[in-house]
């Protein structure tokens, strides 16, 4: 689910190509397997969107503007352009649900289609992009309880998401794409972080490799801030979580233990502690979100409580599962060693 100017640079892309999109540099693909955005500032991946079965048995690209059409994209190339003219202008065949507009009507549409949710309101640069999927280092929390900042004062979730990462190569993997990415400038004075994103036809995989380069150990946490679309974030199940301890952030991070599968029936934030392998179930679609390197899943959903940047209509059409290492589980890395946080994402009736 992605904003309509985002949709249309997608619907003028054949093949692979660089773009703007928000005064941000994008890197694009429309291919036969599928469809992925990748922003340069953050490394973070903003849509990704797999050719469904029958498009990929004959070979075509164009079948996947069709299928996109299907779920509510852009009508066709012709009514978008490669400019992001159509910022705001609301679609012909989006349904209502899928607009969005803030109280002074500014809000672009957002278009369904895709397992990532991006926000509509993109903040302005040095701001990050709320959305797909942000990283999260080398610490994950804010100025109260990020405990690997150096003096505790943040910024929140840290400095990669907002800097600018280098696209240094790009590499065919299993009739898909890999990606590698790495930030222009140090982030950090004895760890260095590199991105690997994976994207084919049945899944969407991403790494954030941290190598120590220096020569005292050095305490991590951080995330793979998922934002994943749903019909309606009211309305969700999350499948493996059942009988997991975890820290209720909405409750001064106080020690629970999860009651049976999770219900989402509105605002959320929880740190659970586990590896185990979540379903995200939103009625329309069974999401499998497989972590690797984590002990921490966090699920959330802002309710109510939104962020300034989020009208309600846009915050009920993501959950966050996030990949991550947290407080629970936070990673010592000494001189040399290497620590990789990944999360896998594909279809759970696929094998
Ligand atoms: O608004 P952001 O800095 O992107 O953070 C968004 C959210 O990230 C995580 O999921 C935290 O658990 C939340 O407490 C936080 O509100």
């Amino acid at each position: 689910m992605i904003p309509a100017s985002l949709r249309a640079l997608l619907d003028a892309t054949d093949g692979q190509r660089r773009a703007e999109w928000a005064g941000r540099e994008v890197w694009l693909a429309r291919e036969a397997w599928g469809e992925l955005v990748v922003s340069l500032q953050g490394a973070q991946v903003l849509h990704y969107l797999p050719a469904p079965e029958d498009a990929r048995a004959e070979g075509s690209l164009s079948n996947a503007p069709e299928d996109a059409q299907a779920a509510g994209a852009s009508p066709s190339p012709e009514d978008a352009t490669a400019e992001g003219s159509l910022s705001n202008a609301p679609l012909s065949n989006a349904s209502e649900d899928t607009r969005t507009r803030s109280p002074d009507q500014s809000e672009e549409a957002l278009v369904a289609g895709g397992w990532l949710w991006v926000t509509p309101t993109p903040q302005a640069l040095p701001g990050a992009i709320r959305g797909g999927i942000p990283l999260c280092w080398p610490w994950f929390a804010d100025e109260n309880t990020a405990d690997e900042s150096p003096d505790r004062s943040g910024p929140m979730h840290g400095p990669a998401r907002k800097a600018d990462w280098r696209l240094d190569a790009v590499d065919e993997h299993e009739e898909g794409v890999e990606l590698h990415l790495s930030p222009l400038e140090r982030l950090h004075s004895q760890l260095v972080p590199r991105a690997v994103i994976q994207a084919n036809a049945k899944r969407l995989h991403v790494e954030l490799v941290t190598e120590h380069v220096g020569e005292t150990p050095v305490k991590i946490t951080g995330a793979l801030h998922s934002y994943l679309a749903v019909d309606d974030a009211r309305a969700c199940r999350i499948e493996g979580l059942a009988g997991a301890r975890y820290l209720d952030k909405l409750a001064d991070f106080a020690e629970r233990e999860q009651q049976g599968e999770l219900g989402v029936r509105g605002g959320l934030d929880r740190i659970y502690h586990t590896n185990a392998e979540l379903t995200l179930d939103d009625g329309s679609q069974r999401l499998r979100v497989a972590r690797q390197g984590s002990d921490s899943a966090v699920v959330w959903n802002p309710g109510d409580d939104r962020p300034a940047d989020t009208s309600a209509a846009a915050g009920r059409r993501f959950l966050c599962i996030e990949s991550a290492n947290t407080r629970l589980d936070p990673v010592w890395l000494v001189p040399g060693a290497q620590h990789l946080l990944g999360t896998t994402l594909s279809l759970a009736n696929d094998a």
